[in-house]
């Protein structure tokens, strides 16, 4: 027999970051038939419209390949729905929950993230809609801990031989027993944190290099207009054509400090000569944007890392979505540079934990 339930459906957690919001939806699927007929129909149209297309509007996306089946939450069972648009896109949701009849439940709705701070008078004034505000670190590690737990395959990841791509493979991490480790959080800016057990975790750092600043210079500098296109045209550059390496200094190896000549010495740094500009390409460019941030990134990363005598780095946020470009260089980055005494790690749903960890919040607090 299933308990009922603390908090009334639907259950929603949301992450209104400052490039994506990220939306998880509890879709039960232990209905009774009571329930069913009870079951009111604004409810019914929520629950169809969301489990029933892949696409809303013109941005919506929901990552089918991250679905959740066969969650067991507050003696309810159901699915893991994952859903994303852009920031940009917000007021346009605001309307569509409207035309939905959203607000006619009696429900919580509860946000995480930059915006559920900017947004919370659009929710009152459009909707009449209150926002619960939950902190967006706090939700991101238990976002992690959760998804970690419960997904049935492997959420956790490493690349082994990041740096041969005929011998480099995808392999599962155990990660049951992780304490501690450093969260690196790539979104539009990224948050770098030490956790050292399920509620004790500090934020020990930061940088504005991140997600929106790669994006940012990359349509800039190429004139291509979205994330997918931006990975797309790296695929097919060659960064050294952009970067000045250890060897164009050199003209070899840096022996004395065990600097290879491969190694990038001044990113960007062959952009001075006029012939050289002259003779890049678009991709060039944009594989040299997304290595230089990258790296940059996991230089932090590793300087955190060593100062806080932790070995296990996991890297998330939406940065990783549909770049393993990134994913490589920063595990041959983390084990390069600390003579193989760190190892990064990553997790299947890259961009939700937040989203994830604001869900398990709602279905805390009950109701009001
Ligand atoms: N479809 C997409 N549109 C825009 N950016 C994308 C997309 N997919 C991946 N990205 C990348 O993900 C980044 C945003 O990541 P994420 O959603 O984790 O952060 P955020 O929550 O928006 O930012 P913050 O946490 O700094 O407020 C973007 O800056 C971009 O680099
Ligand atoms: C401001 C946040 C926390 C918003 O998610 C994020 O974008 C971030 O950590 N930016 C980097 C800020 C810093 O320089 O530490």
């Amino acid at each position: 027999m299933q308990s009922s339930p603390t908090e009334p459906f639907p259950w929603f957690g949301m992450d209104i970051g400052g490039t994506l919001a990220k939306l998880v939806y509890f879709e039960p699927l232990d209905i009774s038939t009571e329930e069913k007929e009870t079951e009111v129909d604004t409810l019914k149209t929520i629950r169809k419209y969301l489990t029933g297309n892949v696409a809303y509007g013109k941005t919506g996306i929901r990552d089918v390949h991250l679905e959740m089946t066969n969650q067991r939450l507050m003696g309810r069972t159901g699915s893991l729905h994952f859903i994303r648009f852009p920031t940009s896109e917000m007021m346009a949701f605001i309307e569509l929950a409207k035309a939905k009849n959203f607000p006619s439940l009696a429900s919580n709705i509860c946000a995480t993230g930059g915006g559920a701070y900017k947004f919370e008078q659009d929710f009152k004034l459009h909707v009449n809609l209150d926002l619960k505000k939950f902190d967006e670190l706090d939700c991101l590690i238990k976002g992690i801990h959760y998804i970690d737990r419960n997904n049935i395959s492997s959420e956790c990841y490493y690349f082994k031989n990041p740096n041969e791509p005929e011998a480099c493979e995808k392999l599962p991490f155990d990660f049951r027993d992780p304490y501690p480790y450093m969260v690196v959080n790539i979104g539009s800016g990224v948050s770098m944190l030490a956790v050292y057990s399920q509620d004790n975790y500090q934020r020990i750092s930061g940088t504005s290099l991140g997600g929106g600043t790669f994006l940012g210079l990359c349509t800039l500098l190429t004139g291509c207009d979205t994330f997918e296109e931006a990975i797309e045209l790296a695929s097919q550059g060659d960064s050294k054509n952009v970067d000045k390496s250890v060897k164009d200094i050199y003209g070899g190896d840096y022996n004395k400090f065990d600097l290879p000549g491969k190694v990038v010495a001044s990113s960007f740094g062959h952009m001075i000569s006029k012939e050289k500009r002259e003779s890049v390409s678009k991709a060039d460019i944009a594989k040299a944007t997304l290595v230089t941030i990258t790296n940059n990134i996991a230089s932090i990363a590793r300087m955190c890392a060593v100062n806080q005598g932790i070995e296990r780095v996991v890297f998330v946020g939406n940065f990783l979505r549909v770049n393993t470009i990134s994913m490589k260089h920063i595990a041959h980055a983390m084990d390069y540079w600390s003579t193989g005494n760190l190892k990064a790690l990553f997790l299947e749903h890259e961009g939700y934990f937040g989203a994830m960890g604001c869900l398990l919040e709602l279905l805390k607090t009950g109701p009001p």
